[in-house]
């Protein structure tokens, strides 16, 4: 529902989902350098088969030239390449292990480079498309969602992602190729001695199930920490000034170590399993092989064990211990991979809360672009809602297109949020805002979006010149055009006096912009992208007086031919307005011209008697109400501003 945005970390609870096999989805959506991956796959399993070698040549060199058991015949390797001497087999023998170690480094180098740029790739590929889809999400997620909480998820989470794919996924192939090419030389050497090797294995296996039981909501609340403590974080870093003005920094350090405790805690819990996890496997593992090593022993000695016995050289045994030994870490390597697919999992999870969240305003199937004639807007009885909040109750007029609107009310009234519904920035729950006759949810939002100029009481500038900040939007402007638009704006003069005019860098870490700066590069803007409809929302509030009325004049003149909305607390802002609408709680109370209102003597009249200073008019019941209005607009508990009736 709109105002009511989901949890980010809510989980979907379809069975099979991704959330619960993430890496599937990674590989199948994401993944654009698969070929990366199978290099990478190719080059494991090449790269165990070298890892075999050296074991076997040891051993067959135990038994064949030290002990002369058997013949010295190595698979692939003619018997014409064996030298006949011992000491010449040595060597030899010698030189395959040196081979076999070079070849291996090449395929572990290989096998790097594959996995490695397949994962970053899928990662890029992942992240691209989490912001794509986050960026599409209503206005509405973003307000009900913490900063620091979606950029956990589009960092964090994503190369969490990452590293599973890149370690995970190789890991696992090497287990598996490790495994498998051992378990078959085992039962080749021995199978009797590899069904002993083999016993641990189904008590490893519940260990593991039983890690991941554990382990699972650990990583889950991990994961949500930090996401907490990244949002105290980002606030606090946005916030400094107030921090430092209202002497915080004690009461904020306190609130970082308590969302660091937090986390901390969240850690420590799954350390406490983790670092159980891994000795345990290895506690088990090693009774195993010893075991294995007890029974081969007694085996080699011909001693039988519970009436068992299995024919056993001494060269085959060093060889079948070596292998059993290899066999066994990767089992214990297991716990890292599964260790790295629970956090995984837990990031995955987060990530598609965001990537299947269907954005609540978006196009319709039969979205047309719309059409703009006249440029009248029409409210046919809007209402709506923030959160179940009702802020506007009713909403029913028709301004014709060119017509120059002022937007008048109490604080709180509604003004920006009526507003807000022209371009969909929220829409309607009930009623409809219309456009030349079409309803602003039946065309398609590009082409709402650049017909209407919408400019806030609190311009965002982005990091970068002051040129990109006046072309955004309109990114095929050329420069005469950004300086025209800034001239209509009146914000030519202070831009060439600032270091590098027009290139001056502004935003974040830039050149700090005062108020009536920022919201004069904003109309610029605006002005650049020539709308057809512009909403000015308190949007030469922080300008001084003398230069707003320079303003008002310019605004007049681009406003002459389009249907433009100008709300303001100042009257004098909308004094010449063609009409005026005044809101009170949600609802159109009055609506006429400065005149009309005056004549009315209602509402309008009471703002104006104030702005004039004539105090001493005032009708009691206004006074009264005015003070009422204060208490409206509360605290609660949590800090945060709310209603309280
Ligand atoms: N994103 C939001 N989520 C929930 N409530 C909101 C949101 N934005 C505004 N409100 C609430 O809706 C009511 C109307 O706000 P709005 O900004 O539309 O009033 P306004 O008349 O423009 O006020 P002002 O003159 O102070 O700018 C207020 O009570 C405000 O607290």
């Amino acid at each position: 529902m709109e105002g009511t945005p989901d949890s980010l970390t809510e989980r979907s609870e379809t069975p099979g989902s991704w959330s619960e096999n993430p890496v599937w989805r990674l590989y199948t959506e994401y993944a654009t350098g698969r070929r990366y991956a199978v290099l990478g796959a190719v080059a494991t399993v090449v790269g165990r088969a070298f890892a075999l070698v050296p074991a076997f040549v040891i051993g067959l060199a135990v038994d064949a030239i030290f002990l002369a058991e058997r013949p010295y015949a190595l698979p692939l390797v003619p018997d014409g390449l064996v030298p006949g001497t011992d000491v010449g087999k040595l060597y030899f023998s010698i030189a395959i292990l040196a081979a076999a170690t070079v070849a291996g480094a090449v395929a572990s180098w290989i096998e790097d480079w594959g996995w490695s740029v397949f994962a970053q790739r899928v990662q890029r590929n992942l992240r691209v498309d989490a912001y794509e889809r986050l960026q599409d999400l209503e206005l509405a997620y973003f307000t009900g969602n913490r900063t620091g909480d979606l950029m956990s998820i589009l960092n964090n989470d994503v190369n969490a992602l990452e590293t599973f794919l890149e370690d995970g996924l190789s890991a696992t192939l090497w287990i598996l190729a490790t495994v498998g090419g051992i378990g078959l030389i085992l039962v080749g050497l021995n199978p009797p001695l590899t069904a002993v090797t083999l016993l641990p294995i189904p008590l490893l296996a519940a260990f593991t199930l039983l890690f991941t039981r554990l382990i699972e909501p650990r990583y889950l609340s991990i994961r949500e920490e930090i996401g907490d403590l990244n949002s105290r974080l980002e606030n606090n870093v946005s916030g400094i000034e107030v921090i430092k003005s209202e002497g915080a920094e004690r009461f904020e350090s306190e609130r970082v170590a308590e969302a660091s405790d937090e986390y901390l805690t969240a850690n420590l819990s799954a350390i406490k399993v983790r670092i159980t996890y891994f000795p345990g496997l290895t506690v088990i593992s090693g009774v195993g092989f010893a075991v294995t090593f007890l029974v081969g022993g007694l085996w080699v000695l011909g001693r039988p064990v519970f009436g068992l016995t299995s024919a056993l050289t001494p060269g085959a045994f060093v060889t079948f211990v070596i292998y059993a030994q290899q066999f066994l870490w990767p089992i214990i390597r297991l716990g890292d991979v599964v260790d790295d697919y629970e956090r995984a999992k837990a990031a995955g999870s987060r990530v598609q809360g965001v990537l299947s969240r269907e954005p609540a305003i978006g196009d319709r199937p039969d979205a047309r672009p719309l059409e703009i004639d006249r440029g009248d807007v029409t409210y046919d009885g809007v209402r709506f809602a923030y959160s179940g909040e009702t802020v506007i109750t009713d909403a029913d007029f028709a301004v014709e297109g060119g017509t120059t609107v002022g937007v008048v009310g109490p604080t709180g009234a509604g003004k920006s949020t009526l507003l807000k519904l022209l371009p969909r920035l929220y829409d309607a729950d009930a009623g409809a805002v219309r456009i030349d006759g079409q309803d602003v949810r039946d065309v398609t939002l590009r082409s709402l979006r650049r017909s209407i100029g919408y400019v806030s009481q609190e311009p965002f500038l982005f990091y970068g010149t002051v040129a990109e900040n006046v072309r955004y939007g309109t990114f095929d402007a050329g420069d005469d055009d950004v300086e025209r638009a800034a001239r209509r704006a009146q914000a030519h003069e202070f831009i060439e006096n600032l270091p590098d005019g027009y290139d001056t860098l502004v935003g974040e870490r830039g050149v700090k912009l005062s108020g009536g700066q920022r919201q004069r590069l904003a109309l610029a803007r605006t002005m650049l992208k020539d709308p057809a409809i512009l909403v000015l929302d308190e949007a030469t509030s922080a300008v001084d007086t003398e230069t707003e009325a320079i303003i008002q004049d310019r605004i007049a003149e681009f406003a002459a031919d389009r249907t433009t909305f100008v709300i303001a607390h100042r009257l004098s802002t909308v004094r010449t307005a063609d009409r005026i609408l005044v809101l009170d709680d949600g609802a159109v109370v009055e609506d006429g011209t400065h005149e009309d209102l005056l004549g009315t003597d209602g509402l309008y009249a009471n703002f104006w008697r104030v702005q004039t200073g004539d105090i001493a008019s005032l009708p009691r019941a206004f006074l009264e109400r005015a003070l009422r209005r204060q208490a409206v607009v509360d605290l609660d508990e949590d800090g945060s501003e709310q209603r309280s009736n």
